[in-house]
């Protein structure tokens, strides 16, 4: 299997890649036009990639069948497209929440005490315990989380270790769940926002996500409240951030910015990051040692499992619904033709076939097949697949 691996990645994945049987080109700088070359050329079946963008032109350019996201969020991938052109997207959810939960709770910590500003007065020889020494203390604080995935998930007991009690939202969060994690499950982002001292965003951007805190958001955020951002810039609406940490105070901790560079290296001045009150980082949440091990780790199983088998562990672009409206269920002898036969009366009879699979019975004989297809067997088809003198019986259920 030829993988192409576009973006820094653990030593011990290529290792591991080579030793699983894998031809590896590694390109951490491919970007763009150089991507798109290197996929022509390297003539990949999977590509891994972290932050790189891969637009169509990539996807079209050689004969891929996956794309590793090796990370959580995969809005860089036009997964659109890879579906129209039967690409598999698969990521590595999990493998790095404790790293990113880990950087926002620093960033909290550090908007408390405003330790970049300490640090930078220090190194300038100014000496400024009087203006410093004010701070509110993260102790009795509520925090408010946005989403509740893998790493809104591991905020809760990091806050719960601070005694700060949790408040939040996320589109799946029931009341059984929020209790059994000592939250409170509130019923909207706003909610959130009025009833939190500090917030955090932990929301996969996509076109639902896309823009969602905006200036009715911050404007119910209490005045000095801390908003923090590890997910994605395009998830919030940055000048109105901005409007805020001007206006009542906020101070923010960002880890993202919208249009940020998907390089290790760049010219990059977003103006919000020169506000007094907005530390800004350079998209670190996942880069740690740890995570990044865990992320090779579960890119290299994903990897190995798809040459081993042909499926995909974590794929996210397969159809949650397919128009089928019916199971074709037929049982007969595991004999050569039977499910040719089966597909040839289907498909005379202009059915779609959507889904199948086909289980064998201990011993060998004897077997299942079912098979979803989009539209209404007639009798005459049932009877076309039943004559065969290898099925024993058909049966039609409705979907
Ligand atoms: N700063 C970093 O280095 C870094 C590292 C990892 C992940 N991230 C970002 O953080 C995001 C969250 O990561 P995660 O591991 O918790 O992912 P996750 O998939 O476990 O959680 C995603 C959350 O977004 C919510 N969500 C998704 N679509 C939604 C919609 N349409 N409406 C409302 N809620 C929606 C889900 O319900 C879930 O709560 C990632 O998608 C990624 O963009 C950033
Ligand atoms: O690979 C990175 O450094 C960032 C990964 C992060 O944004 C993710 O979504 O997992």
């Amino acid at each position: 299997m030829r993988v192409l691996v576009a973006d820094s990645f653990d030593s011990s994945g290529l290792d591991a890649l080579a030793k699983a049987g894998c031809t590896v080109t590694y390109r951490p700088q491919a970007k763009d036009q150089a991507l798109v070359n290197e996929v022509a050329a390297a003539a990949p079946d999977v590509l891994i990639v972290r932050s790189t963008k891969v637009p169509e032109a990539v996807l079209a350019a050689g004969p891929l069948k996956l794309v590793v996201r090796a990370g959580a969020g995969y809005n860089t991938i036009d997964v659109a497209a890879a579906s129209r052109l039967g690409i598999y997207v698969s990521n590595c959810p999990g493998k790095n929440s404790i790293a990113v939960a880990e950087l926002a709770f620093a960033l909290i910590a550090a908007l408390d005490r405003r330790i970049a500003d300490n640090v930078a007065d220090l190194r300038a020889g100014v000496w400024n315990k009087g203006e410093y020494g004010k701070a509110r203390g993260l102790f009795g604080r509520t925090l408010g989380l946005i989403g509740l995935g893998g790493i809104g998930s591991a905020m809760v007991p990091r806050a719960q270790a601070f005694g700060m009690p949790v408040v939040a939202w996320s589109r799946s969060l029931t009341d059984e769940r929020a209790a059994a994690l000592g939250i409170t499950r509130l019923g909207s982002p706003t909610e959130v926002a009025e009833q939190a001292d500090v917030v955090s965003v932990h929301l996969a951007l996509n076109g639902e996500t896309r823009g969602l805190l905006g200036a009715d958001f911050f404007a119910a955020m209490r005045d000095g409240a801390f908003f923090v951002n590890t997910s994605r810039g395009e998830v919030i609406d940055q000048p109105a951030l901005a409007a805020a940490v001007r206006d009542k105070g906020l101070r923010a901790g960002l880890d993202v910015f919208a249009d940020e560079p998907s390089g290790g290296q760049a010219e990059f001045h977003p103006a919000i990051v020169d506000l007094p009150g907005v530390y800004g980082t350079h998209h670190i949440g996942a880069s740690t040692d740890q995570a990044q091990q865990a992320i090779a780790d579960e890119a290299v199983r994903i990897v190995r499992v798809f040459a081993e088998t042909g499926t995909v562990p974590n794929v996210v672009n397969l159809a949650r619904h397919t128009p089928a409206t019916c199971t074709v269920v037929i049982r007969h002898l595991d004999r050569p033709g039977v499910l040719a036969a089966t597909l040839d009366a289907i498909s005379l009879a202009g059915l779609n076939v959507q889904e199948m699979e086909n289980v064998v019975f201990e011993g060998g004989e004897a077997a299942v097949a079912r098979i979803n297809v989009e539209g209404s067997p007639q009798a005459a088809v049932v009877e076309a697949i039943r004559v065969h003198d290898n099925v024993l019986d058909v049966q039609v259920i409705g979907l």
